[in-house]
């Protein structure tokens, strides 16, 4: 373990990298009765993370934030190999956000047995298969495994996590009602470059002329929430692949007005817990966005 002051408020970051020394850290805090935040990350920090980190300092006495790049999550291989992993500049920006824990362990630490897969099937409901779960299959088995490890690790009163990721987070949910797990799970908002794209680790992939493309994805989004009132879930739904299809480059996976539970498409306009969502491939980089309508 190691220290860094930090630059801005003076704080301590602890660098932890095993389970057993985390326990221990949080071990005489918990004594005293202080409430233990957890932010789930991969890391490549940006200012979405920030704003987890921020939530979780006001909702509670100590934060921790995890990096780890969790294999079992990815299903292209080309995709976690690539993914980017800027440890210096992730732990310089938690110093200066006053985090005061980041645990980093190796693949080893969280997996004895890498690349042998451990038990894991935990039944999410029928929304785990569609969406991001019917393009990337399995993911959220990867998912729920790893954030399971992390509650286990640190049993923190409270995790936060970005509406960034939709369906993350609702598979999250059904894995603590499932599991009965006694973690307070907080949603944070998207947290978007100033021309509306949604930050995201990945977006550093992105070519300049992707970067400009990119743009499609959160216009297309907009378009639906501000002409909700006025045109038919069709019209909506066309006019929006419409502004995603100008681009070539711009790849759709899907882009759907669905029940923010099942994930099932919605049939009335009247329906409530709405949200459009939509994945395309910009290039070579694979990009979510979502808006909640109602
Ligand atoms: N723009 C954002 N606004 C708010 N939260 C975000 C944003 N981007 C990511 N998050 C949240 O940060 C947490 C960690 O996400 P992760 O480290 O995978 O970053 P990411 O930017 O989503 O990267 P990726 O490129 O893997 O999608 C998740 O709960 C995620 O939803
Ligand atoms: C929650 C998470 C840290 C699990 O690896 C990851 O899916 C992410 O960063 O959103
Ligand atoms: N933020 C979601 C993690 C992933 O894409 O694997």
């Amino acid at each position: 373990m190691y220290n860094l002051a930090a630059s801005k408020q003076d704080k301590i970051l602890e660098v932890i990298a095993t389970v057993a020394e985390l326990e221990s850290s949080l071990k005489p805090l918990k004594a005293k009765g202080l409430k233990i935040a957890l932010v789930p990350t991969m890391g490549a920090l940006h200012n979405g993370h920030l704003s987890l980190i921020a939530e979780a300092q006001k909702k509670a006495d100590i934060v921790v934030c995890s990096i780890f790049v969790n294999p079992t999550q990815f299903t292209d291989p080309k995709d976690l190999e690539k993914y980017p992993r800027p440890l210096e500049h992730d732990i310089k920006m938690l110093t200066e956000a006053g985090c005061n824990f980041v645990f980093m362990p190796a693949v080893k630490e969280m997996y004895p047995n890498y690349p042998t897969p451990e038990n894991w099937a935990i039944d999410l409901g029928s929304a785990e298969f569609v969406l991001e779960g019917e393009f990337r299959k399995g993911h959220y088995q990867g998912v729920t495994q790893i954030v399971f490890k992390l509650f286990d690790a640190v049993k923190p009163d409270v995790a936060f996590f970005g509406q960034k990721d939709f369906q993350q987070v609702l598979m999250i949910k059904n894995m603590v009602a499932v599991l009965n797990l006694e973690v307070q799970i907080v949603t944070c908002p998207i947290i978007r470059e100033n021309d509306g794209l949604a930050m995201s680790s990945r977006n550093i992939h992105l070519s300049e002329a992707d970067r400009a493309h990119s743009l499609v994805l959160s216009k297309a989004l907009f378009f639906i929430e501000e002409n909700y009132a006025d045109k038919s879930i069709a019209e909506l739904l066309a006019e929006a692949k419409a502004i995603v299809n100008t681009i070539t480059g711009v790849e759709l996976d899907y882009l759907t007005i669905v029940d923010g539970d099942t994930l099932l498409p919605i049939k009335e306009k009247t329906h409530k817990n709405t949200v459009a969502l939509v994945a395309a491939k910009v290039g070579e980089t694979r990009l979510i966005d979502n808006v909640i309508i109602n």
